[in-house]
């Protein structure tokens, strides 16, 4: 039987489930013992692979080969989550209390705020995650498998047991599998072990069975990688039943918290806290002065609402996934929504060279000899070396194949030194009339450090270290020309030897170079222009030469003051890294593992990082950036290492992309500022009302009241415009910037509270409560007449002040809001205006307010207006912010 046919592992016991594990993992080991005949028939396939009649059968028996880390919920579970969350359980404790002691009025609304609140954020989230996933399948990898006999891609997910999957340099490994065949194959599991070093794997089968399948030496990972090497495989179990599939349930944390993550869990703390104090004090005021404990209670409870930013987790869904498909739109596909906000707080850009400063199109120019003059045989050499490598198959050797046609029927390939990235070269060894001749082509220094002699026409030389500096003089030619240079060298062995490493590569024949020729892009100089106006710098990370890349940078337009090489980056301390890495622009022939390093440099001294790159060498630093960003047409390893892929690489979408990460940040910040602010301001309200005032300020049911309108009137917030002039600049979470505004912009609300509660007082004639001759029933309509001029006041100050905040220009003239914004705060200003006036005015306890009451509210109206601007601009002009 195969381990496919064991039950799934528990999700719900993790103990359980890792003895499942375990169990699995044992007949995993069983099937990587056994004889490869004999595993095959029992997975029930051959060396051919599956036929697609079978594969569709075993898709459907096993599922897709998915390992979900995020746990797609029913709709159901999802729902039971949100309403988990603290700022939704409080409210539905405060229902549950309003609804024991008798308050049905205040059971209902705090419950349509529930729903408002986690029934808009549950319906528009699940509907763009929905969208947001499907774009995410276009950008999906894919594997070569054997089905029919034939190489067939087809996506990860399409993989089943049984398969025949065919793996090379930048391959996911897409399931648990047994090597069946490998050439130097070595595959990188540091998603699985945490151990960056790649591990070699072979098709030999163990001795003795080891104690975990991660020691078996012919078994590969889902979730790892080729590092470089080519082989063929059998795979034996997939998805949820793989060894990251049982991980990933423990490994659920993930990534790192961001900048942005801790700004909103900062900000809820804030509020929470602020809450739970305001709750406390506003429940001993109320009870020791009104001696109605119950009473206090309740609007103790209230006013807590208010204080709770119930509306945040369906602020920042709705703003990230409506970011999302704007973004796709603009052919920017994001895999990971938290991603979106990194985005727009991007400040150093980190790019590779090859398809962002140039067009992609790399086209074979010159075959020479070391002298330049044209070469057949170094063109011979290059091809023999492009056709039977079978190992990276990157623009280089397809360009070199697409050059010429040669025929290559008398040659056969003996063996081959699969490129990597420490030796920058690729050897092939093929049997070419009796002998066996090394061809090695790749980086030109690289090149020259495994060659002792030269050749020219048909006569060799040694050389000798006085001629070395010339030899390199036709290269820097073609480089200063913005020419790519690869070298070609060679070795003749004899027939006997058969097996070949990298030792062999020594003592070579330098014979020529080819150079390939990749136009710098046109829309590269717009794009970097842009991107520095938006205050993105752009650093070019590449694994290519300093001439070369100096010549393109210069043709794009980036400024090229500062250069360091990758040998130049070894030496350095860790202090002095630090610093190079702000002072220099272009980084040339840097290591997968220096490109990173230089990321994780910049974002110790700060910054926030964007990282652009598409090829195996590019995929420790995607990880390593704040925003990894990879291109669809890049390698598997980098677009899954990716946060967001781009269907069209090129720097114009990016900075689309940024722009709209700003835009998506904003829209959150802006929320987050109104809310706080206004909710300070109620504060101090609600505090020197409860004490000053011998009644309640305003009833329980009337701040709930008052609460859901205003939160309604946020609910066109993701929609709404963002000025130009605060997308200028990379954004990013300043809590105490925050805190700062609330403490300045919310008090002056609490200054037209007061007035309020001064006009009903006095003017309205509500200090009369006090006086001793009066009956019962007109105390009570004078309580509700000073809370209504208080309910409706603070409604329709509260939604003003929005439109204030939306913005730092002045609001209306300078800056307009999205036309849904505009109608949401209009609609509750009317309701508002009608309440008292309305069937439900007696539900609510509200009364028809004298005529004059409109007058001064407009005047206060228009004042706080007026004011509120004017702090605002005080603020931002003294302490900044986004
Ligand atoms: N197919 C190949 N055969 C031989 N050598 C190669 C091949 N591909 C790349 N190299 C060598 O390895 C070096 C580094 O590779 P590559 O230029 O792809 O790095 P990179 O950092 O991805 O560059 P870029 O920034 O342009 O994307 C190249 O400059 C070249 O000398
Ligand atoms: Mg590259």
């Amino acid at each position: 039987m195969p381990p496919q046919g064991k039950a799934p592992v528990s999700r719900r016991n993790a103990a359980v489930g890792w003895r499942a594990a375990n169990q699995e993992d044992k007949e995993f080991i069983r099937f990587c013992s056994l004889p490869l005949e004999q595993a095959l028939r029992e997975v029930g396939s051959r060396l051919s692979g599956l036929t697609a009649e079978e594969a569709e059968e075993k898709l459907a028996h096993f599922g897709p080969n998915e390992v979900s880390q995020l746990k797609k919920l029913k709709p159901l579970q999802d729902l039971v989550k949100r309403l988990k969350s603290p700022l939704v359980l409080q409210l539905l404790v405060i229902a549950a209390v309003s609804a024991a002691i008798g308050e049905a009025k205040s059971t209902v609304i705090v419950s349509a705020m529930v729903l408002l609140s986690v029934g808009l954020s549950f319906v528009l989230d699940r509907r763009s995650s929905q969208a947001v996933e499907r774009l995410g399948k276009r950008v999906q990898s894919r594997t070569l498998v054997l089905r029919d006999g034939q190489e067939t891609e087809v996506r990860i997910a399409e993989v089943v047991p049984g398969d025949i999957v065919v793996l090379h340099a930048g391959s996911l490994i897409p399931a648990d599998v047994r090597l069946i065949t490998a050439k130097d194959f070595f595959v990188s599991e540091s998603a699985l072990t945490g151990e960056s070093l790649p591990v070699e794997k072979t098709a030999a089968v163990p001795p003795s069975a080891p104690a975990t399948s991660l020691e078996l030496p012919n078994a590969c990972f889902f979730g790892t990688w080729v590092e470089s090497g080519t082989a063929q495989a059998l795979v034996l179990r997939t998805g949820q039943r793989t060894l990251f599939g049982a991980l990933s349930q423990r490994l659920a944390e993930e990534r790192p918290e961001t900048d942005f993550d801790r700004g909103v869990r900062d900000f809820t703390f804030l509020m929470m806290r602020m809450m739970l104090v305001m709750v406390a004090l506003v429940f001993l005021i109320v009870g020791l002065t009104k001696k109605n404990w119950v009473e206090a209670l309740l609007f103790g409870l209230s006013v807590s609402v208010g204080l709770t930013p119930e509306m945040l987790p369906m602020m920042l869904t709705v703003n990230l996934a409506k970011g999302a498909l704007s973004m796709a739109k603009k052919k920017v596909i994001v895999k990971r929504l938290p991603a979106i906000q990194n985005f727009g707080a991007v400040d150093v850009l980190c790019t590779d060279k090859t398809g962002t400063l140039t067009q992609d199109r790399v086209v074979l120019e010159k075959h020479v000899d070391i002298l330049g003059n044209p070469s057949e045989e170094v063109l011979n050499y290059a091809y023999l070396n492009s056709f039977f490598q079978t190992g990276l198959r990157n623009l280089i050797d397809r360009a070199i194949l697409e050059y010429a046609d040669l025929d290559t029927s008398e040659c056969r390939l003996v063996d081959e030194l699969p490129f990597d990235f420490q030796r920058r070269r690729m050897s092939v060894v093929v049997e070419y009339e009796g002998d066996h001749v090394l061809i090695c082509k790749g980086a030109v220094e690289e090149i020259f450090s495994c060659c002792s002699r030269y050749q020219i026409e048909d006569e060799i030389y040694p050389i000798v270290p006085a001629i070395r500096a010339d030899l390199f003089e036709e290269v820097e030619k073609l480089n200063r020309d913005g020419f790519r240079v690869l070298g070609i060298a060679y070795r003749e062995f004899g027939r006997e030897k058969t097996t070949f490493t990298v030792e062999d590569e020594s003592d070579l024949i330098l014979l020529g170079y080819i150079a390939f020729f990749d136009p710098p892009k046109e829309s590269a100089d717009e794009a970097l222009k842009l991107l520095q106006k938006a205050g993105v710098q752009v650093k070019v990370l590449t694994g290519d030469n300093a001439l070369v890349t100096e010549k393109v940078c210069r043709d794009v337009g980036l400024s090229v003051e500062r250069v360091v090489t990758g040998a130049q980056l070894a030496s350095l301390s860790p202090e002095e890294l630090e610093n190079v890495v702000e002072e220099a622009q272009v980084f040339v022939k840097l290591t997968p593992t220096q490109k990173e390093e230089v990321v994780a440099a910049l974002r110790r001294n700060g910054h926030v990082v964007g990282f652009l790159g598409d090829g195996i060498n590019d995929a420790p630093a995607l990880r390593a950036a704040d925003v990894g960003i990879s291109v669809d047409s890049g390698v598997d390893v980098a677009k899954e290492a990716a946060d967001i892929v781009l269907l069209e690489k090129s720097l114009l979408v990016l900075e689309e992309g940024i722009m709209e990460g700003r835009r998506v940040f904003a829209n959150i910040i802006k929320y987050i500022r109104m809310g706080s602010s206004s909710n300070f301001g109620n504060m101090f309200s609600v505090l020197g009302a409860s004490y000053l005032v011998p009644f309640l300020p305003m009833k329980p049911v009337q701040i709930l009241a008052n609460n859901l309108l205003y939160d309604f009137s946020q609910t066109g917030i993701p929609t709404d415009r963002v000025d130009e002039e605060q997308v200028a600049k990379p954004l990013r979470w300043h809590v105490e910037n925050i805190k700062r505004f609330m403490l300045f912009v919310g008090p002056v609300s609490s200054l037209f509270d007061y007035a309020t509660f001064a006009l009903m007082w006095f003017f309205f004639g509500c200090r009369e409560f006090l006086s001793p001759q009066l009956d019962e029933g007109s105390r009570q309509s004078l309580v509700s007449l000073f809370q209504t001029g208080w309910f409706v006041e603070s409604l329709l100050t509260q939604t003003l002040i929005v439109h204030i905040i939306r913005t730092k220009k002045v609001p209306f003239f300078q800056s307009r809001p999205s036309s849904s914004m505009l109608l949401a705060t209009l609609s509750v200003m009317v309701l508002g205006v009608w309440l008292p006036y309305s069937p439900f005015s007696q539900t609510l306890g509200l009364v028809p307010l004298p005529l004059s009451y409109w007058l001064w509210v407009a005047v206060f109206l228009l004042a706080y207006g007026v004011l509120a601007h004017l702090v605002k601009s005080w603020f931002f002009a003294k302490f900044g912010g986004e």
